[in-house]
C-alpha cells in the first residue's frame, strides 16, 4: 500500500507547476488585548497532484494554515496562492466561488461534514446545486451522473440512499470526501480526517483520499496526528511555532536484484532568507548555542561550534 503511494508520486518536482504557494505567511489573532502569532512567516510550496501530510504539535498553527488555504480565514501578512487564486486579493464573490469550486474541505468531526436530513447522494449533489446551473434538465442529469461517479470512485455507490445516521464514522468521512469532490476542485484539504476513527477505519478513509489524489489527479493536503497517514505519503511537512521546520521525503528505490523498498530522508527547511532550524539534538550533541562558525566547502556548508578552528 505504502509502496503504491510513493510510486504514484515519485516523479513530481515540487517547484514546477505548484498548486499551493505560501510565502512569509503571518496570522496574528488578537483577543482581549492579547496577540497570538499563530503563523510566523510560514513558507510552503505544494506541487500539483501531490499528496502531503502536515504534522506538528498542538497549537503549532496547522489548522490556522488550513483555514487560510480553504478561504475561511485571511492572513495578516504574506502571500498565499492556491490553484491560481491569490487568497489575499479575493473579492467576497470570488472567495465564495473559490470555496465552492477550487477547494474541497473535510473536517475531523464527521457530523460537521454532512447534513443529517439529506441522503449521501443528496449531500454530494448540494454543492453542485449551490454552484448553480442545475435548473435545466440536462444539467440535472449531469449532476446525478457526477454524484454516481464520485460515490463509485470512492467505493460507496451502494450507500447513496442512506442518511448520515445510517452510516459508520468511516463511511461518513468517505461521503464527506465525495461532497468535497462534487465540484471537481483542484485541491482537497482535510483537517484530521481520521482523528475520530479507529485505525482500521482510518485506513479506509486514507485509501479514499489516496484514490482522489491518484485517480482524479487532485492535490491533497492532510493535517494529521495519525502516524499511519503521515508515514504513507510521499512528503510529510512538520510545522513548529507557526513555521515549516522540517520535511520527510519518501521515494521508491530498486536494488540490483530488482527488489523495491521505500527510502526515507529527513530535511530541514531552508527559507527564502537563508534561515534553517537545526535539529535540537544535533545542537546539543556538539554544545552549539548562540552562534556557530559557517564555512563554505566545494560541495557543502559546514557549521562548527563557536571557537573551533
Ligand atoms: N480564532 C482564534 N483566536 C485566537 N487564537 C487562536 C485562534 N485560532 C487559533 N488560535 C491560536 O493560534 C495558535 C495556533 O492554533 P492552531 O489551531 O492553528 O494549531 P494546531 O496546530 O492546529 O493545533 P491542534 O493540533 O491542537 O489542532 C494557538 O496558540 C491557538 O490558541
Amino acid at each position: 500500500m505504502r509502496r503504491r503511494a510513493v510510486a504514484a508520486t515519485r516523479s513530481r518536482t515540487p517547484a514546477a507547476d505548484a498548486a499551493i504557494v505560501c510565502d512569509r505567511l503571518v496570522r496574528i489573532f488578537s483577543t482581549d488585548g492579547i496577540e497570538v502569532q499563530a503563523l510566523q512567516g510560514l513558507e510552503l510550496t505544494v506541487a500539483q497532484g501531490d499528496l502531503v501530510a502536515l504534522v506538528g504539535a498542538s497549537g503549532s498553527g496547522k489548522s490556522t494554515l488550513l483555514n487560510i488555504l480553504a478561504g475561511l480565514d485571511v492572513p495578516t501578512a504574506g502571500s498565499a496562492a492556491v490553484a491560481g487564486y491569490d487568497l489575499l486579493e479575493l473579492s467576497p464573490r470570488d472567495r465564495l466561488r473559490y470555496r465552492r469550486e477550487a477547494v474541497g474541505f473535510v473536517f475531523q468531526q464527521t457530523a460537521r461534514n454532512l447534513l443529517p436530513f439529506l441522503t449521501a447522494a443528496q449531500n454530494v449533489a448540494l454543492p453542485m446545486q449551490l454552484k448553480g446551473g442545475g435548473g435545466r434538465r440536462g444539467a440535472r442529469a449531469r449532476q446525478s451522473a457526477r454524484v454516481a461517479e464520485v460515490l463509485d470512485a470512492l467505493g460507496i455507490g451502494d450507500l447513496a440512499g442512506r442518511h448520515p445516521a445510517q452510516l459508520s464514522g468511516g463511511q461518513q468521512q468517505r461521503v464527506a470526501i465525495a461532497v468535497a469532490m462534487a465540484n471537481d476542485p483542484k485541491v482537497l484539504l482535510a483537517d484530521e480526517p481520521t482523528g475520530e476513527l479507529d485505525s482500521e477505519t482510518a485506513a479506509t478513509v486514507f485509501e479514499a483520499l489516496r484514490t482522489v489524489n491518484k485517480e482524479l489527479g487532485v492535490t491533497v493536503v492532510i493535517v494529521t496526528h495519525d502516524p499511519m497517514v503521515a508515514g504513507e505519503v510521499r512528503r510529510t511537512v512538520a510545522i513548529r511555532d507557526g513555521r515549516t521546520s522540517s520535511e520527510v521525503l519518501r521515494s521508491l528505490v530498486t536494488d540490483e536484484h530488482g527488489a523495491e523498498s521505500v527510502s526515507e530522508r529527513e530535511y530541514v527547511v531552508l527559507d527564502r532568507s537563508g534561515r534553517v532550524q537545526l535539529p535540537q539534538k544535533f545542537l546539543a550533541a556538539l554544545g552549539m548555542e548562540h552562534r556557530v562558525a559557517v564555512d563554505l566547502a566545494p560541495d557543502r556548508i559546514e557549521l562548527r561550534p563557536d571557537g573551533d578552528s
